[in-house]
């Protein structure tokens, strides 16, 4: 394969652009895919970045042109009344990780309605490569429910429904019956959902099969592991995260999970449900989320309605009277973080934490670059997608980190689909949490990273399914292994993952 691989990765090089290289290597891995899995998994920090965000935004809305081949299961709602068949169709029979999308919310790219479906593809690729999930047992699917983006009804190479998306039952039965169908072929899969607009995702507790919001849950643990390391990096303990300040631009799911995983990191430290939240203001499109919205706001976001703001009151405001330490953004919108935002909160801390987390690159709320300059270098930077050194005039150079769920689901996934986990829950990504935090090398935090460097995201990934599966087992969750198992862990679960190499067809003489 030595040959093959240099081969590939030449021809990437003379591509022209990223998303040509996405295209390319989408005919690689049809056509060979253990040699995609192999340069995947060897050369993450060249190839995430174009299988996975920012180069996958631009595949989801450039799909119908570059479609190719199908990969993944396409649901309609046309195929309402016969999804028992259509899953029962699927031809690999040992499924255990599936990446569920409606497209109604890609990254910040809003509604793509069928053309999501690069999303669950690109999630899938990491599964494989980095949880180590073999790729004949995961499975993409789109759940096409239409699309209220104009642009695609009348986009003329569209592959999903040209209609309107449906609402209310309509839609909960599509989505009901798609579970049911799941449950039914593949009861111990491990379903992730993944970039559901935020007014229809509830369906954690879709038991009893084991589902998991990546954007909300995974995302949540992402960002604790980062804070915890931030503090390490500052020369404090992780308990100071209870002396921190938040405010998070975004209310949607990735912010309220966000601001619901760093609350309950803050109440394991001892302090009470008051004293938590009140470390928090989280804003929306109106403004922070405040008592006399509550009738309006979503049972995740009234938790953060506080009432010493007022609606209406800018980012700007926001950060002048709150003065966080922690400024955060979900919002999916690019350059929310402006420079005076940024200044004014290094005013009341002078080593604040930046993290502009939406996706794709075009949609962070500030990049590596204008966060360090405005801060003269100070401040503890992660993005969602990734963003290059940037050399400080002085000469110094600074290594931003990236905050991506990336270092959190295929753990997460690996422990579930080996120890046929029941359900995830908070105490788990708690764990995934301290995991990821506990990964980052010296030459991490050298460099002042608060993030493992994605070339480790293999063996990150080991170590998140070793906590999460050890808190599975320790709690009764796991239908596959017990307390007994706990010290092999580690050897059970790394013994499990998919290593792409070839295998012989025919067996040698002397292995008959
Ligand atoms: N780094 C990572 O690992 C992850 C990053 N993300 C990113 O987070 C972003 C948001 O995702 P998600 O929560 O699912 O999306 P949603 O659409 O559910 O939420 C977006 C939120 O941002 C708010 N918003 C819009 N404009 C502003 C503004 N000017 N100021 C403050 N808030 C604003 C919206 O308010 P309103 O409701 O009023 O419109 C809404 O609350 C996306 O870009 C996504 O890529 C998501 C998951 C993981
Ligand atoms: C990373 C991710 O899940 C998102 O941006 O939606
Ligand atoms: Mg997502």
């Amino acid at each position: 394969m030595t040959v093959q691989k240099r081969k590939v990765l030449e021809r990437l090089r003379r591509l022209p652009s990223d998303i040509d290289r996405n295209s390319y290597l989408a005919e690689v891995c049809d056509n060979n895919e253990t040699l995609f899995y192999a340069l995947l998994v060897e050369n993450m920090e060249y190839l995430a970045p174009i299988v996975y965000t920012p180069t996958v935004g631009q595949a989801c809305q450039e799909f119908g042109y570059r479609f190719r081949r199908p990969r993944g299961m396409y649901l309609s709602a046309l195929d309402k009344g016969h999804m028992h068949s259509c899953i029962g169709n699927w031809p690999q029979r040992d499924v255990q990780v599936i990446v569920v999308t409606d497209g109604s919310r890609i990254l910040g790219l809003g509604d793509l309605g069928a053309y999501g479906m690069g999303i669950p593809i690109g999630k899938l690729a990491l599964y494989c490569a980095a949880g180590g999930i073999a790729p004949h047992r995961v499975m993409p699917v789109c759940l096409d429910a239409g699309t209220n983006n104009e642009k695609l009804l009348k986009d003329p190479f569209y592959i999903g429904l040209v209609q309107k998306r449906l609402r209310g039952d309509a839609y909960f039965e599509l989505v009901d019956e798609f579970l049911d169908a799941i449950r039914n072929r593949f009861p111990d899969a491990f379903v992730q959902f993944e970039d559901f607009s935020s007014d229809v995702i509830d369906f954690l507790s879709a038991a009893p099969l084991c589902v998991f919001n990546d954007d909300i849950q995974g995302t949540g643990a992402v960002t604790l592991a980062g804070l915890f390391s931030g503090l390490i990096n500052r020369g404090l303990t992780p308990e100071s995260l209870k002396d921190q300040r938040f405010v998070i631009a975004g209310a949607g799911s990735a912010g309220t999970g966000v601001a619901t995983a760093i609350l309950q990191g803050i109440m394991k430290q001892g302090l009470t449900y008051g004293e938590a939240v009140s470390k928090f203001v989280v804003v929306d499109k109106d403004g922070p989320l405040t008592v006399d919205r509550l009738g309006k706001l979503t049972k995740e976001q009234s938790v953060f309605a506080r009432d010493d703001m007022a609606l209406g009151m800018t980012l700007l405001d926001v950060v002048k009277q709150f003065k966080p330490t922690i400024l955060m953004g979900l919002s999916a919108v690019g350059g929310l973080f402006t420079e005076e935002i940024v200044r004014e909160v290094k005013v009341h801390c002078p080593q604040p934490f930046i993290f502009p987390l939406s996706n794709p690159t075009a949609n962070a709320e500030c990049s590596a670059e204008d966060a360090y300059r405005w801060t003269e270098g100070e401040c503890i930077f992660a993005s969602g997608s990734p963003f290059a050194p940037v050399t400080l005039p002085s000469g110094r150079i600074l290594y931003p980190s990236q905050c991506n769920n990336m270092f959190i689901f295929p753990g997460i996934g690996l422990a579930a689909s080996v120890l046929k986990l029941k359900q995830i829950t908070d105490d788990m990504l708690y764990e995934a949490s301290v995991a990821v935090a506990k990964s980052l090398t010296d030459d991490d935090r050298k460099a002042g990273r608060v993030y493992p460097h994605v070339n480790d995201i293999r063996h990150v990934s080991l170590n998140v399914a070793v906590a999460v599966g050890k808190k599975g087992i320790e709690s009764g969750l796991s239908k596959a292994y017990d307390s007994t198992d706990i010290p092999h862990l580690e050897e059970i679960l790394s013994s499990k993952m998919y290593n792409p190499t070839y295998v012989p067809l025919i067996k040698n003489a002397d292995q008959q």
